[in-house]
């Protein structure tokens, strides 16, 4: 194991809060990683291990700049140059495909696609293709780049997909009447439904990948000090308040980095996870034709051909 337990599992409530240590020896050289949203928090700490242990990683990141610094500091500790940065606005299908076509230019291979980037509480607003912000990043934005790295992923299967959700998709619904969030508007909420769209997308995706040997895996990383509060002036307070309580980004890759590597997980394909273990999701999100509707309609909105 390359992170020592010590490091990750500190002492006192931070440890009883964050069970769950991917503890899979897997090396990765020759493969290749995409990780979302890879310049800070959870994304950051994902593709410094998955570095570690060899593989070349594409940290997707919007903002270059702060994705370069990143990439050398990941080099400069694991020792490892292949760390590399493309450009991916995931509010924008330009970008997106742009992303793409250029990773597709560069790249023979594709083993591992962490779909980790995320906003959380936004003031309503919307992506450069007109979709609300939560539901245009945190799922369209990760559907579309998914399905166009779908057959790269299935020529260098086995391949894996992490789509990082979250436990608060207990509170979402998919109100199709009103998915760019115009009729009516939470910020939390919007979030919640968003993360709700990660868990379908992975089961539905899973059910058209059986026997492919493509797998993936939908995850809860724990609460987790990161920048994902910054949108919210009370949610940063707690986060400061209760710093001791909640798990380091170290700590909340770990469940990523579970399902990314562990050995004999294929036919989980299509589960959720949470401290490295499956765990149970709402009946929404266990709902088939939610599911099914869900990918039609997201392929509509992205001008994807419908299968
Ligand atoms: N922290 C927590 O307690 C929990 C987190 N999660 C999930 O974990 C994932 C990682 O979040 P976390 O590390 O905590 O949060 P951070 O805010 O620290 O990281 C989010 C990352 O997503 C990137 N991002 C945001 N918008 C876009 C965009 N339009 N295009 C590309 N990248 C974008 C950010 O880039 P930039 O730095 O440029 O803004 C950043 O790199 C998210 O999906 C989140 O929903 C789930 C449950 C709990
Ligand atoms: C009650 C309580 C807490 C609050 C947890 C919250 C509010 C978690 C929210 C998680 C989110 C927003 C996940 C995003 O996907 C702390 C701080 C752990 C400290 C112990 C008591």
């Amino acid at each position: 194991m390359l992170i020592p337990e010590k490091h990750v599992l500190s002492w006192g409530p931070r440890k009883m809060l964050s069970s769950g240590v991917c503890t899979s020896t897997v090396q990765l050289l020759g493969k290749v990683a995409v990780v979302t949203g890879a310049n800070t928090g959870i994304g950051k700490e994902t593709a410094k291990e998955l570095a570690q242990r060899g593989a070349r990683v594409y940290l997707a990141c919007r903002d270059v700049q702060k994705g370069e610094l990143v990439a050398r500091e990941i080099q400069t500790v694991t020792g490892n140059q292949e760390v590399l940065v493309k450009k991916l606005d995931l509010a924008d299908t330009k970008s997106i495909r742009a992303f793409a076509k250029g990773f597709l230019a560069e790249e023979k291979h594709l083993h591992i696609l962490i779909n980790n980037a995320g906003v959380m509480m936004c003031p309503y607003s919307k992506t450069a293709d007109g979709f609300e912000m939560h539901m245009g990043v945190n799922h369209l934005g990760h559907f579309l780049l998914t399905l166009l790295l779908l057959e790269k992923l299935k020529e260098s299967a086995p391949s894996r997909i992490v789509n990082v959700s979250s436990f608060a998709h207990h509170l979402g619904r998919i109100h199709f009447h009103n998915l760019q969030g115009e009729k009516f508007y939470s910020a939390g909420l919007a979030y919640c439904h968003s993360k709700l769209a990660n868990i379908l997308f992975t089961r539905e995706l899973a059910r058209r990948l059986k026997g492919s040997s493509v797998t993936t895996y939908s995850v809860h990383p724990g609460t987790v000090n990161s920048e994902l509060v910054r949108h919210s002036s009370v949610m940063r307070w707690m986060w400061r308040l209760f710093s001791f309580f909640i798990k380091t980004p170290q700590q909340g890759a770990q469940t990523s980095l579970y399902c990314a590597l562990t050995e004999g997980l294929e036919s989980l394909s299509g589960n959720h996870f949470s401290d490295c273990h499956v765990a149970w999701v709402s009946a929404k999100a266990r709902n088939e034709t939610i599911a099914r509707r869900l990918w039609d309609v997201s392929c509509d909105l992205l001008g994807i051909p419908v299968d």
